[in-house]
């Protein structure tokens, strides 16, 4: 017999899986869902002005393509853990900062995963919120760390279970993952008072904190506000993980550019944990990719590159949100006598509908709508062409 015969056939990917019956569907309404990547108004992928400049450059210089460090460009780090936490920070000055490149977000969140599972001297326990992204519960399985789920979401009114949070994460010393901002899948984030009640809850029962931001500045159009509770732990003295992805936010999707950061309790500790992160990296994929490092310097490392990317994150934002306004009017103007008004309360990429699977089911089926079970709606895939066919084919589903 063959050497695999006895390997089965792995479900499909439940997010790519809508993409492949969107493109089977001969309907010229229908609609895409599912995509966890920004479209413009016209249904296409965006390359960000700032980043075809940045890019113009980088080939001007005719620069090699050697090997980057095991952790990464050094440069790339140091601009990563800065938009993070801001310029007036201590944390930088006094290299308490452990940074490293990751493959984009999931690859940094690999990185950790990996870390904490070979180091971590507390409960190696990680609690996810229900729901979370995809992908986090198999990242921690990968590297054998027991997965445990916190409350998260409130269904009766689309918004955060705050009272729920605290209730479950009544652990002590375990790894807590928390999205730093557009969490995904709900688009429901903490209120700046409930982060602030949350990082004392953290340090008084000592857990660990695993933060992930994905969508630094694509949220609210602002990267400062995005990263209030990367700051508030970092003032609060809070030791935690970070991962950073450039996917969202400057639409490297595919150039897989992030990073992977520990704050430590001081320069030693900073450079004891560097050390070991990189002897993981290294039988890992030992080096990671160059060109995507390299676009973030050259927007990180030029002032006036960096106000055309922020300006060029906000026309994404931006559309994001009057897709939210555009849909939750329409709504209206069909005459839905439901509350959407969590469509234009949460944020980011998602949009938790709440629409219940035989309503999910229909749209797909009598309209061509493609979405995730869950009632999940990529904001991106929502234009000004499609918003009214939408909000009325969501208006007839659930009446
Ligand atoms: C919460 C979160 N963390 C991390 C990531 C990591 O993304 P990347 O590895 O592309 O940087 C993502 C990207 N998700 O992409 C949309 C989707 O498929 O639902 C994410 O949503």
């Amino acid at each position: 017999s063959s050497w695999w015969s006895q390997v089965a056939m792995g479900p499909p990917d439940a997010i790519l899986g809508i993409t492949e019956a969107y493109k089977k569907d001969q309907n010229p309404k229908k609609i895409n869902l599912g995509v966890g990547a920004y479209r413009d108004d016209n249904g296409k992928p965006f390359i960000l002005p700032s980043v075809q400049k940045a890019e113009d450059k980088i080939m001007s210089k005719n620069m090699d393509k050697e090997y980057s460090p095991i952790a990464g460009n050094a440069e790339f780090c140091k601009h990563s853990i800065k938009l993070a936490l801001g310029d007036q920070n201590d944390i930088i000055q006094n290299g308490l900062n452990a940074t490293v490149q990751g493959i984009s977000g999931t690859g940094s969140l690999y990185i950790g995963a990996t870390f904490l599972s070979h180091f971590f001297p507390g409960n190696k326990e990680v609690y996810l919120p229900t729901p979370t992204w995809g992908n986090h519960a198999p990242i921690f399985k990968l590297v054998k760390l027991p997965v445990k789920s916190y409350c998260y979401y409130n269904s009766e009114t689309c918004g955060l279970n705050y009272e729920g949070v605290l209730e479950d994460l009544n652990v002590k010393q375990s790894i807590v993952l928390l999205h730093a901002c557009a969490h995904n899948p709900t688009g429901v984030d903490p209120k700046p008072e409930q982060w602030k009640e949350l990082a004392a809850v953290i340090k008084k029962r000592n857990l660990f904190p695993f933060l992930d931001m994905a969508y630094q500045g694509f949220a609210s159009g602002d990267i400062d506000r995005d990263s209030f509770a990367v700051r508030l732990f970092a003032k609060e003295g809070i030791k935690f993980a970070l991962a950073q992805s450039y996917a969202k936010n400057m639409g490297l999707y595919g150039e897989r550019a992030g990073a992977f950061t520990l704050i430590t309790s001081d320069k030693d500790e900073a450079e004891r944990v560097l050390s070991q992160l990189k002897i993981l990296i290294r039988p890992m994929y030992s080096n990671p990719p160059i060109h995507g490092a390299r676009i973030v310097n050259e927007i990180l490392g030029n002032s006036q590159l960096k106000q055309e990317w922020l300006g060029d994150i906000q026309t994404m934002a931006n559309r994001i949100i009057s897709a939210r306004q555009q849909l939750r009017d329409n709504l209206k103007k069909f005459g839905s006598s439901h509350d959407w008004s969590h469509i234009t309360d949460q944020i980011g990429m998602f949009c938790y509908t709440g629409l219940k699977l035989p309503e999910v089911e229909k749209l797909t089926k009598n309209y061509s709508i493609y979405l995730t079970k869950d009632g999940r709606i990529s904001m991106a895939g929502v234009t000004s062409k499609n918003v009214e066919y939408l909000a009325q084919a969501m208006h007839e589903v659930t009446k």
